[in-house]
């Protein structure tokens, strides 16, 4: 239903929301309504003249972007909504890629892959080049390879940057740029990018093709990005890009709210936006709306002793609140009872509901000692953002033979499925196969469709093992046309062999 949303908004609010003759940077304390301002920004920008399609709204989630649409769905038409250019900066940026892949060498059907996808190239590589695999862990490389990306060094730049050839050898690990190299060339041979290639490929794209860079300009007339703080230097890079020009452009996020540092964010891009856009105005929300008094003033009085930070003083006007209680616990066995007992104690006292609580933790694995106090007292609860759907071996396995079938160059696609089902294709023959294609820069796939040009030695029996695989994915890859996804999903896991396997271990044993 359609409000008046201005009244809904306090006096900061509704100038950040107003404000769009220039760089407008928001600095928003947690629970102050940023993701109202946002919305209304921009509901408020499709009523003063611009069409959807010219605004770009970058989120750090999915689902943020969705949640936004759907609201400003409810202001201003879910017609209109709909053609918004929302969703992540790799979504996004996917999106420009694929319409463009051709003017940076990918076709359209490139693969992305993922962090799993990545660390086993890494693997194959490491092994190939004959380094300690206990000295080169993939984990540190994929580090190193995705810093070095984020920051938008290539592998002929990180061969060239002195420091970071030294700060490697001071590690220990000298041939990460060689293992970079490789890595990059891999990818592009198997028409894969990476999560960290989107951004870069995209800031290469706009950076060498000054022509698709206008057309963009062009089109995005007003940019907005959400959890500014959060970006890095390659995200910050391609706004600068798309908006240098015309200076529309709003940021929001909290410096205080950093937590991505690891992985590349950058808080100076919160700190310096006003200096790299001189005109910006700064718009700062400090009303929480969120949480009690006391939470905000403990929050602030850790806040306040941060180093580097944006001046903002973030009240409350809720009432006092409850006193927050600090418990010590000998183990995370006991941690665990304190917390679960409290729950018991206040449900008991103060009649609350289940879904009035939460448990917050730092990593996954620290799940399962709440889970087993819960699940000792009986009281149901529910895991957020647990092992995904995407993420489970069996959707993997079929998604791989999407991706070989979509994209027949992807090698870890490839791997993952070339002896799934099991049809007696060694690691070994897997390994004459890299080695073939590494030799000849060319993919995985082309060398089992000319095994005799590629001077793969095997014997006849792998030979038509090979034949056998080739032609189950030509077949899938001849029907692709005529079928939709559903369709071919069914044939391949019936084609292949998936569902039988699958059934094999779920059925019982006689
Ligand atoms: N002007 C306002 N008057 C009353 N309530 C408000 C106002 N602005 C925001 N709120 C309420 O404050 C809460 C927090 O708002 P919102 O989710 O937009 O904040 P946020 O800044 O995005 O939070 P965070 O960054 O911590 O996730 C919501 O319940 C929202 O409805």
């Amino acid at each position: 239903m359609k409000t008046n949303y201005l009244d809904e908004l306090n006096n900061s609010q509704l100038e950040a929301v107003r404000y769009n003759d220039g760089p407008a940077l928001v600095i928003a304390g947690a629970g102050s309504g940023k993701t109202r301002v946002l919305t209304y920004k921009i509901a408020y920008l499709l009523e003063n003249g611009y069409e959807p399609w010219n605004i770009l709204a970058l989120t750090f989630t999915n689902k943020a972007a969705r949640e936004m649409k759907d609201r400003i769905g409810r202001q201003v038409g879910e017609q209109r909504a709909r053609y918004l250019w929302m969703g992540t900066f790799h979504s996004v940026f996917s999106r420009i890629l694929r319409a463009e892949a051709s003017h940076i060498g990918f076709t359209s059907q490139f693969t992305i892959y993922d962090t799993a996808d990545s660390k086993s190239l890494l693997r194959s590589i490491i092994k190939e080049m004959g380094l300690d695999d206990k000295t080169y862990k993939t984990g540190m490389v994929q580090a190193r390879i995705s810093n070095a990306k984020n920051h938008l060094v290539s592998p002929t730049g990180y061969a060239a940057n002195k420091e970071a050839y030294e700060a490697d050898v001071a590690a220990r690990v000298p041939a990460v740029r060689d293992i970079y190299r490789r890595y990059w060339d891999r990818c592009r041979q198997a028409g894969a990018m990476d999560f960290d290639d989107l951004l870069m490929n995209t800031y290469l794209l706009f950076n060498d093709h000054p022509d698709v860079l206008a057309r963009y300009r062009n089109q995005f007339r007003y940019v907005l990005v959400d959890e500014y703080q959060d970006t890095n230097i390659a995200q910050h890079s391609i706004v600068l890009q798309l908006t240098k020009e015309n200076q529309r452009v709003c940021v929001v996020g909290d410096d205080a709210q950093s937590i991505y540092s690891f992985r590349g964010a950058d808080i100076e891009n919160i700190l310096y936006f006003t200096k790299i856009y001189p005109n910006t105005r700064v718009f700062k929300l400090e009303q929480n709306y969120r949480s009690t008094q006391t939470i905000v003033c403990a929050a602030n009085s850790l806040i306040e002793k941060n180093e580097r930070q944006i001046q903002k003083e973030v009240f409350s006007e809720k009432e006092q609140g409850e006193p927050i209680g600090v418990f010590q616990a000998y183990s995370d066995m006991e941690e665990g009872e304190i917390v679960v007992n409290k729950i018991a104690e206040l449900r008991r006292e103060k009649d609350y509901g289940y879904a009035d609580f939460a448990i917050l933790y730092r990593t996954n694995a620290q799940s399962r000692i709440f889970e087993e106090a819960l699940r000792k007292r009986t009281i149901p609860y529910k895991i957020y953002g647990g092992l995904s759907f995407y993420q489970r071996k069996e959707i993997k396995d079929v998604i791989a033979y999407f991706r070989l079938v979509v994209n027949p160059s992807d090698e870890e696609a490839f791997k993952r499925i070339i002896n799934y089902p099991a049809r007696g294709i060694g690691e070994t023959t897997v390994g004459k196969i890299i080695a073939a294609a590494t030799e000849n820069e060319t993919s995985l796939w082309t060398v089992i469709c000319e095994p005799l040009t590629y001077g793969l030695v095997i014997n006849k029996g792998t030979h038509n093992k090979l034949q056998g695989f080739r032609e189950l994915i030509e077949l899938f890859i001849g029907t692709q046309g005529d079928k939709n996804a559903y369709e071919l999903g069914t044939d391949i896991i019936r084609q292949s062999g998936i569902i039988n396997d699958v059934c094999r271990i779920l059925l019982p044993r006689i």
